[in-house]
C-alpha cells in the first residue's frame, strides 16, 4: 500500500517530529503516573483498604471517558487542535502538581479523575492533527512510530519508576514521597509536551465557528457517522473485540500464571512477551504482507489473535503460554496499527476526531466492563478436575474459561470485521494471502500471467534509458529469449495520440490531475494491448518508463500525493509491477543538457522540479530496494550495461522450455 520511506523516514518530516515528542512524552507521563498514582493511593490508606484505594484510582482513571468522550471529539473537529492541545497539557501539568502538593486521597482521585477528563480532550485533537501533517502515503509509517512510543514507553516509565523508587528511597524515608518525586517528573514532562506543541504553527487552523451546528448535533452526527459506514462500523466492532479479548487476559493473566506455576518473575516475562508481539506485528506484517489488503488483514490479525488466545487457555505449559502471548500480541498489533491508519485515511477530516472519541469512550466502557465481570466468571466457573488415561489430570479451571471465552469473542468480532470490511470480494484468501508473502499482488488476472518477465527502465531526463533500453533488449534476444522492447508513453495507437497531447507544449493549460490521468490512460492501453499478451506467451519484456515515472513525475514532481496515484495506476495496470526496475539516476543539469532535439512540455520545467523527480525515484527505490536496481547514470555506458546485465542475469528463466529437453534428451544447449 505505501512504498515510501522506512519508519524513521517520517520523522524527517518536522512538524510531525515534533508532534510525536510531545505524544511520546505524554505517554511515558501516563504510565509512570499509573504507577505513581497507585502506589501513592496504596500507601495513604492502611491493611485491605489498599485494594480498594487502588481500584479507585482505576475508576477514577476510567470513568470520565463514559461522560465526557464525545464530548472531547466535537471539541477537537470544532476547535483550533493546537490551542486545545497546549491548554490540555497545562492544566495536566498544573493537576499532577497539586497531588504530592496536597498529599491527600480524596483530592487523588478528584485530580486523577480531572486529568482524564483534560486527556480526553488531547488524544482526539492530536488524532485528528497526524494526517494534517504527513502525507497520505506515510500515514501508515506516522502510527506505527506513534504506536511504538506509546506501548513502548510503557516499560521506559516503568523502569524509571523502580530508579526513581531506589533513589528518593536513599533521599526520603517515607514510602509517600518516593511516588511524589515520579509524579513531579510527570507533571514536568506535560509542560514540555505544551512548549513543543505551541511551537507547532503547522497544524490548521479550525474553519472558524461560523456555520458550526451545536456540539451535541455534531455528537449525534458522529454516532451516526460510525454506525452508517460499514468500514467504520467493521473498524469499531473489531477494536472493541480487541479489547474485550485484550480486557480480559489483563484481568486473568496474573492468575493463571500463578495457576501453572509461575511467580512473579513469570508473569513479568508474559506481561513483556505482549509488548514483544505487538511491535513485531505493528512493523513486520505490513513490510512482509505489503501487497495484502489492509483490510482483510486487519479482521484476519484479530482473528490470529483470538486462536492464539485459544491454546494458551488449553495448553498448560509457560514457556509455550509466553510465545502464544507474543503470538497474540503480534496479532493485535497488527490490528491496532491498521485500524488507527485506516481511520486516519479513511475518515474525513470534520469527523476524524468524533469518529476517535467515540471509539475511545466506548473501548473504555467495554474496559470496564470486562476487566470487573472476569473475576465473577471465572469463580462462576470453579474448579475442574479432567482424568485422562494413565493418570494424567489436566486441570481445567475459571482462568481456562475466561481465556476461552474471550478467544470466542476475538474470533467472532474478527470475522464481522473481516466480512464488513472486506475490499477483495471474490477473491480467495490463502491465495491473494500467499501471493503476497511472496511480494506479489495477486489478481485473478494475473493468475493467468505465464513465466514472462517484465522489466522497466526508469529515471529522468536524458539518463540513458533509450540506450539501454536498447541494449538489454538486443542481449537478452541474442541468448534467445523472445523479448519485447517498449516505451511509454505512446506505444499504443491510443496512446500515441495521449502522447500528442501529453508532450505538445500547445496543451499547456493541462491540470496536474489530468495529466496523470492520461498518463494512466496511456499505460492502461499499453498493459492490455501489449504488455499483458506478451507476458502471458512468456516473453520478456522491457519498457522504457512505467508507474515510477508518474509517482516521480506527477507525484514528486507535480506534488500530488503518491500513494494516490499508485492506487489509480494499480487500477489502470490491473495490478500490474515489474519483477524489476532499473533507475538510471543522473543529476538533472547532466540529463539535460545530454539533449539535441528542442525541449518538450515536461522538459521544460524548471530544475526544482526535475531534482524532485530524481529524489521521488530514489525514494520508490528506497522503499522495495529488493525490486530495484539504481545505477548511477553518470558512468560509461558500457559500464552500466554490465551492471544491468548482472543483476537481470538472476531473474532470466531458463531459455530453453523444458519440453525441448524432452525432444532433444541432452543437456539444453547454453547459448551466449
Ligand atoms: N552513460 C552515458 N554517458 C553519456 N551519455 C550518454 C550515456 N547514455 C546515453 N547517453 C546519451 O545521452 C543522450 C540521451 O540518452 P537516452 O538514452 O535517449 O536517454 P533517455 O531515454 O533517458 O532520455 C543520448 O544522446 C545518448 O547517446
Ligand atoms: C510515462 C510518463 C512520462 N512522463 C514524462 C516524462 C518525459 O518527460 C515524458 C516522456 O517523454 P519521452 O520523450 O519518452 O522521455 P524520455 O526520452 O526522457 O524517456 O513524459 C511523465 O511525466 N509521467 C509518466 O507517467
Amino acid at each position: 500500500m505505501t512504498r515510501t520511506g522506512s519508519p524513521a523516514g517520517v520523522l524527517s518530516i518536522k512538524p510531525f517530529r515534533r508532534l510525536w515528542i510531545a505524544l511520546s512524552l505524554s505517554s511515558f507521563g501516563d504510565w509512570l503516573s499509573i504507577l505513581a498514582l497507585t502506589a501513592l493511593a496504596g500507601s495513604l490508606t492502611k491493611g485491605s483498604a489498599e485494594n480498594y484505594a487502588i481500584g479507585g484510582v482505576l475508576v477514577a482513571k476510567l470513568l470520565p471517558a463514559l461522560i465526557f468522550g464525545p464530548l472531547a471529539g466535537a471539541v477537537a473537529d470544532r476547535f483550533d487542535r493546537r490551542i486545545t492541545m497546549v491548554v490540555a497539557d497545562i492544566m495536566r501539568f498544573a493537576l499532577f502538581l497539586s497531588i504530592p502538593l496536597v498529599g491527600r486521597l480524596d483530592w487523588l482521585y478528584i485530580a486523577t479523575f480531572l486529568i482524564e477528563v483534560v486527556t480526553l480532550f488531547w488524544i482526539p485533537a492530536k488524532e485528528a492533527t497526524v494526517p494534517n501533517l504527513v502525507p497520505k502515503d506515510q500515514l501508515e509509517r506516522a502510527n506505527q512510530i506513534s504506536l511504538t512510543s506509546t506501548y513502548g514507553s510503557a516499560p521506559v516509565a516503568a523502569a524509571t519508576f523502580s530508579v526513581l523508587a531506589l533513589i528518593s528511597k536513599v533521599l526520603f524515608s517515607q514510602p509517600q514521597q518516593q511516588a511524589n518525586l515520579a509524579l513531579y517528573i510527570n507533571a514536568v514532562t506535560f509542560l514540555v509536551s505544551a512548549a513543543t506543541i505551541f511551537s507547532l504553527r503547522e497544524i490548521p487552523k479550525q474553519r472558524g465557528k461560523v456555520s458550526v451546528p451545536s456540539i451535541l448535533k455534531q455528537i449525534v452526527a458522529g454516532w451516526k457517522f460510525v454506525g452508517s459506514t460499514p468500514l467504520v462500523r467493521g473498524l469499531t466492532i473489531g477494536i472493541l473485540g480487541a479489547f474485550a479479548a485484550g480486557g480480559a487476559v489483563i484481568g486473568i493473566a496474573k492468575v493463571y500464571v500463578k495457576q501453572l506455576g509461575g511467580g512473579d518473575a513469570a508473569y513479568g516475562v508474559v506481561f513483556g512477551m505482549v509488548f514483544v508481539g505487538m511491535a513485531a506485528g505493528m512493523f513486520l506484517a505490513p513490510r512482509i504482507l505489503q501487497e495484502f489488503s489492509r483490510r482483510r488483514l486487519f479482521g484476519l490479525g484479530i482473528i490470529g489473535a483470538g486462536v492464539a488466545l485459544a491454546l494458551i487457555g488449553i495448553i498448560p505449559n509457560l514457556v509455550i503460554v509466553a510465545l502464544l502471548t507474543a503470538l497474540c500480541g503480534a496479532g493485535a498489533g497488527i490490528a491496532w496499527v491498521i485500524g488507527y491508519t485506516l481511520i486516519g485515511l479513511e475518515v474525513e477530516d470534520s469527523v476524524r476526531g468524533r469518529t476517535w472519541a467515540f471509539l475511545q469512550s466506548l473501548v473504555r466502557v467495554v474496559l470496564l466492563l470486562v476487566v470487573a465481570s472476569v473475576p465473577f466468571i471465572a469463580g462462576v466457573v470453579g474448579n475442574h478436575r479432567l482424568h485422562l488415561p494413565g493418570k494424567n489430570i489436566y486441570r481445567f479451571d475459571g482462568p481456562n474459561a475466561v481465556l476461552l471465552i474471550a478467544a470466542v469473542v476475538a474470533v467472532i468480532v474478527g470475522l464481522v470485521a473481516y466480512r464488513h470490511m472486506d475490499d477483495r470480494r471474490g477473491i480467495p484468501l490463502i491465495r491473494d494471502f500467499v501471493a503476497a508473502l511472496r511480494g506479489e499482488h495477486y489478481t485473478l488476472e494475473e493468475s493467468t500471467r505465464e513465466h514472462g518477465v517484465f522489466i522497466a527502465l526508469e529515471g529522468g531526463e536524458g539518463a540513458g534509458k533509450t540506450t539501454q533500453a536498447r541494449l538489454l533488449s538486443i542481449w537478452l534476444r541474442d541468448q534467445g529469449f523472445d523479448v519485447v522492447m517498449t516505451r511509454e508513453p505512446g506505444s499504443t495507437k491510443m496512446g500515441m495520440r495521449l502522447r500528442a497531447l501529453l508532450l505538445d507544449k500547445e496543451s499547456s493549460g493541462l491540470s496536474s490531475r489530468a495529466e496523470t490521468l492520461l498518463y494512466a490512460a496511456d499505460r492502461a492501453q499499453h498493459v492490455a494491448e501489449v504488455i499483458q499478451p506478451a507476458l502471458r506467451r512468456g516473453a520478456i519484456v522491457v519498457t522504457d518508463r512505467y508507474i515510477d515515472s508518474s509517482l516521480a513525475y506527477q507525484g514528486s514532481g507535480r506534488e500530488l500525493k503518491v500513494g494516490e496515484i499508485a492506487e489509480v495506476n494499480r487500477w489502470a495496470t490491473n495490478g500490474l509491477v515489474p519483477d524489476l526496475t532499473i533507475i538510471l539516476d543522473v543529476p538533472s543539469d547532466i540529463g539535460l543538457t545530454r539533449f539535441a532535439s528542442p525541449a518538450d512540455r515536461i522538459e521544460s520545467e524548471p530544475r526544482e522540479f526535475h531534482e524532485r523527480v530524481r529524489r521521488g525515484f530514489r525514494a520508490l527505490a528506497d522503499a522495495e530496494p529488493h525490486r530495484y536496481l539504481v545505477i548511477d547514470g553518470t558512468q560509461s555506458q558500457p559500464d552500466i550495461t554490465r551492471k544491468i546485465h548482472d543483476r537481470v542475469r538472476a531473474i532470466l528463466p531458463d531459455p530453453v522450455p523444458p519440453s525441448a529437453e524432452d525432444e532433444t534428451s541432452t543437456m539444453p544447449a547454453i547459448r551466449d
